[in-house]
């Protein structure tokens, strides 16, 4: 579903991605862990089409982002550390006329199903989202991932700053996601939520990936040991 071949991003003469290999299957959570600057953002935003690649592809579903950016945009979603919402209007609300900018008209009956499929009551759908909590955000970005029907959704820290609670909550829905076939890519700094969460974890390092290892392989104490003799 996600593929990198020697995806490569240079700024001037500083390489902040050096020949990135990996490939994403749907079904999979791919948590890639790293420093600050190790080059995790970068190479979301490359498959996202925000940045263009300085040598190598970056596919989705087999199809090139670079020059093909509006039809690979409808194959994902991303859900960033902070989902930007319309605070004057309701969940419901938001969730319409995102779904409606990606094409897809859906009634109030549907629309309140994406919203508890990710586990907002009922109650809180007509709710204006300056009144929603972090994790409830999250949850309507989720949403909105599944109205568009995307294959696969990109998160960067999305459990940063959210409160235990939230984010196990988090994880369950990630969980459900992959179970149903999407393809997830997550760049995170939470080592014990990677593991948790991923079905694959990678550790970059100065814009190459060092590690890409199987969570059947590996525990948290071992992931932890790992990543800081790697860094
Ligand atoms: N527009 C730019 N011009 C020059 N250098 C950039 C630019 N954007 C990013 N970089 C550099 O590229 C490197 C990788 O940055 P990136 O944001 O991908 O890191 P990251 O792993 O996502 O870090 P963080 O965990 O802090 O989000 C960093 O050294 C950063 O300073």
């Amino acid at each position: 579903m996600l593929e990198a071949i020697n995806l490569n991003k240079q700024y001037g003469a500083f390489t902040a991605l050096k020949g990135l290999n990996l490939k994403i299957e749907p079904g999979e959570v791919f948590c890639l862990l790293g420093q600050n600057g190790a080059g995790k953002t970068t190479t979301i935003n490359l498959f996202l089409g925000f940045l263009e690649a300085t040598h190598g592809k970056a596919l989705i579903n087999n199809v090139e982002v670079k020059h093909n950016s509006e039809t690979t945009n409808k194959m994902i979603a991303y859900i960033p550390e902070v989902v930007q919402l319309y605070g004057n209007l309701s969940g419901i609300e938001n969730l319409d006329f995102f779904s409606r900018l990606a094409g897809y008209a859906y009634s109030p009956t549907d629309l309140g199903g994406f919203l508890n499929r990710v586990g907002l009551v009922t109650e809180v759908h007509s709710k204006k989202l300056s009144t929603y909590s972090k994790g409830m955000r999250q949850k309507v970005g989720v949403a909105i991932a599944l109205a568009k029907n995307a294959k696969a959704i990109f998160m960067d820290e999305p459990t940063s700053g959210l409160d235990p609670k939230a984010t196990a909550e988090f994880t369950a829905i990630c969980k459900d996601l992959a179970a149903s076939g999407k393809a997830i890519f997550m760049a995170t700094h939470d080592i014990f939520n990677a593991v948790e969460i991923g079905t694959r974890i990678g550790i970059m390092k100065e814009g190459e990936l060092v590690y890409d290892v199987s969570t059947t392989e590996i525990n948290a104490n071992e992931l932890q040991e790992l990543y800081l003799k790697t860094i």
